[in-house]
């Protein structure tokens, strides 16, 4: 059997204007299943409202910008949980708004606190969670929904340094498992490299993709990775593309 590589996300020459301000002109861009792909630009090139594009939140001003699923999960950098409801009924409210019946919810909402691994914290509130718990109880909400399209705006950002490198980790297990198509927005060009099959470069404003670089490292990805010659040479390169589109 051959693996399905579908194209979920097909952007052409998309562009993006908000009143005077040019956002994002000229953007290519497709994501097929089993693709990681990360972005990677300067302040206020457009990387969220590309994402908000994806999601169909925004239209596009110019070009074409199409899902092949409605099956699109999306992590914002706040995980945006509701502070009176608990893990499992945060985790159910995608599905209760899909009109998931009541049992059906349940069992999702289990399964998806079982991936991310917080079973035994279901009846906790958001504020006696730490924060990467809560951006893991974000996570199991759009896993309700088993997204074809994943697509995730800097949901790291805000966490320290080894709590994301252990979201990291977890995501990519998720990806392993699930085979989405997935989307990442984030400024850290190390976080980039190890989470994505492929990293994109913008520029900045109106925002472009200047260059892609293909990740050559194997999946399921070794977490000592990150201290490897290869590794450090694929972040250079790609922190120079970034300098170069910068100017
Ligand atoms: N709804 C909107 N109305 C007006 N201007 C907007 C709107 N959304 C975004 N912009 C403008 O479009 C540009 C791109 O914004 P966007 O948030 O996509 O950038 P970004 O690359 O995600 O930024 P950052 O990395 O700082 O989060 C900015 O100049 C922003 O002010």
């Amino acid at each position: 059997m051959t693996a399905d590589t579908s194209v979920l996300l097909d952007f052409r020459d998309v562009s993006m204007r908000f009143g005077d301000t040019e956002a994002l002109t000229g953007v290519d861009l497709t994501v097929s299943r089993g693709e990681f792909v990360s972005v990677v630009g300067p302040s206020g090139c457009g990387k969220s409202t590309l994402l908000r594009i994806a999601s169909g939140l925004e239209q596009v001003s110019g070009g074409t910008a199409s899902t092949a699923s409605q099956r699109i999960g999306y992590v914002f950098q706040d995980a945006t949980l509701l502070a009176w409801r608990s893990v499992r009924r945060n985790v159910e409210l995608l599905a209760e708004l899909h009109h998931v019946p009541r049992a059906e919810r349940a069992a999702r909402a289990a399964a998806a606190i079982d991936l991310v691994g917080l079973t035994g914290f279901e009846k906790h509130l958001p504020r006696q969670l730490s924060g990467g718990m809560r951006m893991r109880t974000s996570l199991a909400r759009s896993l309700t929904l088993d997204p074809e399209l994943f697509l995730f705006d800097e949901p790291f950002g805000a966490l320290d340094e080894i709590t994301r490198e252990r979201l990291n980790d977890e995501l990519l297990k998720l990806f392993v498992q699930q085979n989405f198509a997935g989307l990442f927005i984030t400024h850290s060009v190390a976080e980039a490299v190890y989470l994505s099959t492929r990293v994109l470069v913008m520029s900045g404003r109106p925002g472009t993709i200047v260059a892609g670089f293909d990740v050559p490292f194997d999946m399921p990805r070794d977490p000592d990775i990150r201290f490897t010659p290869e590794f450090a040479a694929l972040v250079g390169q790609i922190s120079h593309a970034l300098r170069e589109g910068h100017r």
